[in-house]
């Protein structure tokens, strides 16, 4: 093993291996422990959900897989390499949509493919099958704001798909959608995700959500972030809410972040009671 790996490392077979991870954050004379020593290895192709209530490091933890926030202890490789930034196997969709307002929808997808100083032809090949892939062709030539919030992500999602990587992170990308246009979004995820075989870390606070898509769901606690329970959804896809099995699952990990948020309420409390 690489000298420089944390003692959990073991990435055989493994996409992602996040390895004995902490983070502190000092904040106002105050540390905050939002991740503690987290271990998770997450196999190639896996659909995971990362489910817990406001605060308990779901975000945390995906930036740092990102590598957008590096932790203060432990360590993360994507692909078999050592996560220090962000990385070209990794690809990021947030919840506003990071798009360039002043580029239309083509250029939006187009962007990342020119910084990287593709051919041309090869950039318009691609973006003209994304755009197909995601309904967005007739789209093409519009702005950002002249889109539906469901559009919008599907640009977002476009883009990220363009890069190519093989490790795709989502940080509640359909959070801020209806949801009607959430679930349609849902599924055009999964045919994506089935397509195209991705691994995917997709961060969200709705049970639903999460049942409705993951192969595997770690619940997280609240503060400091740790992994409360790592389960495998048993259920066939596509998946019907208002199953039975479905419901069950929806009760057990209810109360499992019920719990949380409880915690979370009561820290809470406290805090204003010491203000
Ligand atoms: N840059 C920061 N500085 C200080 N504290 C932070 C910072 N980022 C996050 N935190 C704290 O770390 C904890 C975890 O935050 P994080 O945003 O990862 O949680 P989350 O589960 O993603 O919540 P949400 O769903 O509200 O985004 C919280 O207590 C938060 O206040």
């Amino acid at each position: 093993m690489n000298a420089q790996l944390h003692p959990r490392a073991d990435t055989a077979e493994a996409h992602v291996v996040v390895a004995g991870v902490s983070k502190v954050f000092a904040t106002g004379g105050r540390e905050v422990v939002a991740l503690q020593d987290i271990d998770l290895r997450i196999p190639r192709g896996q659909f995971v959900c990362l489910l817990g209530p406001s605060g308990c490091g779901k975000s945390t933890l995906l930036n740092a897989i990102a590598g957008f926030a590096l932790p203060s202890a432990g360590m993360i490789t994507a692909d078999g390499q050592l996560v220090t930034a962000p990385g070209p196997e990794r690809g990021m969709v947030f919840q506003e949509y990071a798009l360039f307002p002043w580029m239309t929808v083509e250029d939006n997808v187009a962007f990342g493919l020119e910084i990287k100083r593709q051919p041309k032809a090869q950039i318009l090949a691609t973006v003209d099958e994304l755009l197909h892939m995601l309904s967005l062709a007739d789209f093409r030539h519009r702005y950002p704001k002249d889109l539906s919030g469901g559009m919008r992500q599907r640009v977002a999602i476009a883009r990220v798909l363009a890069l190519d990587a093989p490790i795709m992170l989502m940080d509640e990308p359909f959070g801020a959608l209806d949801a009607l246009t959430r679930r349609n979004l849902q599924d055009e995820l999964l045919r994506l995700w089935a397509e195209l075989k991705k691994t995917i870390v997709f961060v969200t606070h709705s049970i639903e959500e999460a049942i409705y898509l993951a192969d595997r769901i770690v619940v997280m606690t609240y503060r400091p972030g740790t992994v409360k329970r790592d389960l495998v959804v048993p259920l066939p896809r596509l998946r019907d809410p208002a199953a039975p099995e479905f419901n069950a699952l929806k009760r057990e990990l209810g109360q499992l972040v019920m719990e949380e948020q409880q915690r979370h309420h009561n820290d809470e409390l406290r805090m204003a009671a010491v203000d």
